[in-house]
């Protein structure tokens, strides 16, 4: 009997085993086509699994890529989880505009149910009354445009102190020895942390060297990598009682962390608001949640305190490293293309200069620092698929059946690249932004970083001006390079996906300090100090007018620092040439005084031919002329001399400085290679070149030395101008008058007052040529320092460039 029943098993056992398997495939795949058949296409998938394996670690890609087979709407099934895919602006268009109410639930997974969590997210909550309260909250005491602008200055210092961490760390970095290069990414995350944490809280939450800062932070880290981890139970919803991946345990510990440093900050403000006596003026976020006591119209009525801890809680997830992600892919792309970097470099110089810090009023006057932005965010939009939606209800989506309870994902990352929309999608090239009208705002669906509809970020007014100010400043404020070691790995743009999209390998630069013009003249009168600006002429001209004498000396801590690159950059082994370099660095820091005295103009002495060691020098009334068009002032009387030197237009930049070539310089460089520079010399020789010029009208390959200068200037009524004096006088030179044809013609005609010689000629010329080489500056004639100023501004940033030529080569 037994062996029959063995026997008879056996018989149906065997095909059993291979006929169920085959069934149950078959069956599967007939139910989800007659399920499937009006869904959108899509790469078929495993039974049960579905297409779990079809997308890797960065599944925004392998979904843009499944984009080319498919078509822009693709429908995948992952476990039990029906999932409908968005990938080109038309698509997302219709989404928005006509489907908005129906897919604005989120999906939730399972790792943020930890704590409970979703219960009082923003971010993840049911599309309904809480939903609604939190977000009007959220939208008109926090993060609307009139409220976001009147906390601009908390975010300057947040933004500021992060550019000193970055110089700080730069300079201890060199210290021991290193090259000064700084990891963006993790100033930039404790500047946006600070940021949320002073329009939350109203206290940095982080310093660098912070333990509780630091706690904070780590837990956070560690509740953005597990948000985002694969989880099997989100698809196999019968193994989520196992968690059988550990995730959600580990999410319990870390978001209890993170939730109980929150819980401290409300906890203690809900004491501080019971003891205090008054209202308070300055409301943060936190006293306006705490505060709530319901609109009147829907619930909840309060919010409680658990809800706030995670609301707060969620602003930083949310605000920071979105915000911070997004200004070092800036940074990445600035810095691979060099050419948008000195676009962005130059607007910023000549709308903010160096002198003056940047502000957020002044990114509508940037609008090349805007192209960059809307760029990095086409091409690197932080949260690439959004926020996963979720459909409300059963509904048709262009023509497709969408059951209730699909998981919609809008992929922002593969709408950026579409090819229909962008020329040239994958360079990056801010310029396509420049003029024309594509805002991010959710309504051009060509570029949604931000998402659209009812579910678009809350925070975006307060994202787009943090990562416009911060990266404004990163330029402002420093040089960057990337050693030669780390190109090649800036420049790979691999991805890492976590809760945002970062760079898989981190960005490190080196930053080298700008330094403004501004507090770099240490103007000493009659041994009192003072520190001004070259540009504040009344200062300048209010003290001089109150003391015989003025000194200022340059400041060299540009050179400095670009001496401190140098001396770290070169052959370190080499003790001769550290030496050398510290020998410059002694002979910079000698400030050369610069110096001024204004006589009594009846005195006047006519001029004193400059000696050569001498540093006061009276003048008389005829030295006034910064520039050949203004020599004619000296006929006028004191009083009206002063008012007309009051409105005359300064002698702005001397036009012909940009015509003057770095060329010498860099052959220079090049002939000394691999040798210490004397910088001294490189900046006599360049100042000599642009002052001649101006003074003389020579050509750079006529100048001589300062010799031959001389001999032309004691010969000012021989030949070498001869000939020019002789067209310009029947009216065909006209215009092209240097300075020394300007004194001749002055000189010729006797229009001055006095007696004007040779002499006084000679020493004009003498006193532009000699103010120019940083020695012993004999002048009273205030618009000569617009000159001095544009000279030093030209150096300066010609010797950045000649140094640099000379690191690389
Ligand atoms: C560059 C900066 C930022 C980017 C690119 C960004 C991007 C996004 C995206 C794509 C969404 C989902 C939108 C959707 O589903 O349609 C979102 C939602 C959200 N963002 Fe942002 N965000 C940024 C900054 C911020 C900031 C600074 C905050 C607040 C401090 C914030 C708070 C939120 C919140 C609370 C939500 C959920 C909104 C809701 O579900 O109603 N974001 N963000």
């Amino acid at each position: 009997m037994e062996s029959w029943y063995s026997f008879t098993w056996l018989r149906v056992s065997v095909p059993l085993t291979f006929l169920l398997p085959l069934l149950v495939v078959v069956v599967w795949t007939k139910v989800r086509n007659s399920a499937t058949k009006r869904r959108p296409p899509g790469p078929t998938g495993w039974p049960v699994i579905g297409n779990m394996f079809d997308l890797g670690a960065t599944p925004h890609q392998d979904l843009y890529k499944l984009r080319f087979k498919y078509g822009p709407v693709i429908w995948l099934k992952f476990g039990s989880v029906n999932t409908m895919v968005i990938q080109s602006p038309k698509a997302a268009a219709e989404l928005f505009k006509n489907h908005d109410s129906t897919f604005c639930d989120r999906k939730v997974t399972e790792v943020m149910r930890s704590c409970s969590y979703n219960q009082g997210s923003l971010a993840l909550s049911k599309y309904g009354p809480y939903w609604r309260i939190i977000r009007r909250l959220c939208s008109s005491e926090l993060l609307v445009s009139k409220r976001v602008n009147s906390t601009a200055a908390l975010r300057e210092k947040c933004v500021q102190n992060m550019t000193r961490w970055i110089e700080d760390d730069s300079k201890a970095s060199r210290a021991s020895g290193g090259s000064g290069e700084v990891q963006i990414s993790r100033f930039l995350l404790l500047m946006s942390f600070n940021v949320v944490g002073n329009l939350m809280l109203s206290r940095d939450l982080l310093e660098p060297q912070s333990d509780k800062g630091r706690e904070f932070l780590d837990a956070m880290e560690m509740v953005m990598e597990f948000s985002v981890k694969p989880n099997v139970a989100d698809f196999l919803p019968f193994l989520k009682w196992m968690d059988p991946m550990g995730i959600k345990r580990n999410m319990e510990h870390h978001m209890g962390r993170a939730l109980k440093i929150v819980a401290e900050f409300v906890t203690e403000r809900v004491q501080q608001k019971k003891h205090a006596g008054t209202e308070k003026v300055n409301k943060d976020f936190l006293d306006v949640l705490l505060e709530y006591d319901g609109d009147g119209k829907e619930g909840p009525h309060n919010i409680s305190e658990r809800n706030v801890t995670i609301i707060i809680l969620e602003m930083f997830f949310a605000g920071s490293e979105t915000t911070s992600s997004t200004i070092e892919w800036a940074m990445v792309e600035l810095l691979c293309n060099p050419d948008s970097m000195r676009k962005v470099k130059e607007e910023i110089n000549s709308i903010i200069g160096l002198d003056q810090k940047v502000e957020e009023k002044n990114m509508d006057e940037l609008p090349y620092l805007q192209a960059v932005v809307k760029e990095t965010l086409r091409l690197h939009p932080p949260v690439p698929l959004l926020v996963p939606r979720d459909a409300t209800k059963d509904s048709n989506y262009m023509g497709y059946e969408i059951p209730k309870n699909t998981q919609v994902l809008v992929n922002a990352w593969a709408i950026g690249r579409d090819a229909e929309s962008w020329d040239d999608p994958l360079s990056f090239k801010p310029e396509r932004f420049l003029g024309k009208n594509i805002e991010y705002y959710g309504q051009h669906f060509e570029l949604i970083p931000f998402g659209s509809g009812r579910r678009i970020c809350v925070g975006f007014a307060l994202g787009e001006r943090v990562v416009h100010l911060a990266l404004a400043t990163l330029i402002q404020s420093f040089d960057w390079e990337v050693s030669n070691a780390r190109s090649p790995e800036i420049a790979d743009m691999t991805e890492r996906m976590g809760i945002t999209l970062r760079k898989l390998v981190p960005l490190k630069a080196i930053p080298t300090k700008r330094n403004s013009t501004q507090g770099k003249i240490e103007l000493i009168v009659d041994g009192k100090k003072y520190n001004i600006r070259v540009e504040e002429e009344g200062t300048f001209r209010k003290i001089a007018s109150s003391s015989p004498s003025i000194v200022f000396e340059m400041e060299a801590e540009k050179l400095d620092e670009d001496l401190d690159r140098k001396h770290d950059s070169i052959e370190r082994d080499s003790d001769d040439l550290k030496a050398g370099i510290e020998r410059e660095k002694e002979d910079q820091h000698s400030h050369v005084p610069i110096v001024a005295l204004k006589t009594d103009e009846e005195t006047n002495e006519n001029l004193i031919p400059l000696a050569a060691n001498e540093h006061i020098q009276p003048y008389g009334a005829c030295i006034c002329s910064g520039g050949s068009d203004s020599i004619q002032n000296t006929t006028l009387s004191s009083k009206s001399k002063q008012e007309h030197e009051l409105q005359s237009p300064i002698v702005d930049d001397c036009p012909s400085l940009d015509l003057v070539s770095e060329d010498p310089l860099i052959n220079y460089v090049e002939f000394k290679r691999r040798s210490p520079i004397n910088l001294s010399e490189i900046l006599y020789s360049l100042m000599n070149t642009i002052t001649l010029r101006e003074a003389l009208g020579k050509k750079k390959e006529d100048q001589g030395t300062l010799k031959l200068l001389l001999k032309e200037v004691v010969d000012a009524r021989g030949d070498g101008h001869k000939d020019r004096r002789e067209a310009i006088k029947i009216g065909e030179g006209k215009g092209s008058e240097d300075l020394l044809d300007v004194l001749l013609r002055v000189q010729e005609n006797g229009e001055l007052e006095f007696p004007f010689t040779t002499e006084n000629v000679k020493a004009i010329i003498l006193v532009v040529v000699s103010m120019s080489t940083l020695a012993s500056i004999k002048i009273g004639e205030w618009k000569t320092i617009r000159i001095i100023q544009a000279v030093e501004k030209f150096v300066k940033a010609n010797l950045v460039k000649v140094l640099k030529y000379s690191l690389l080569t």
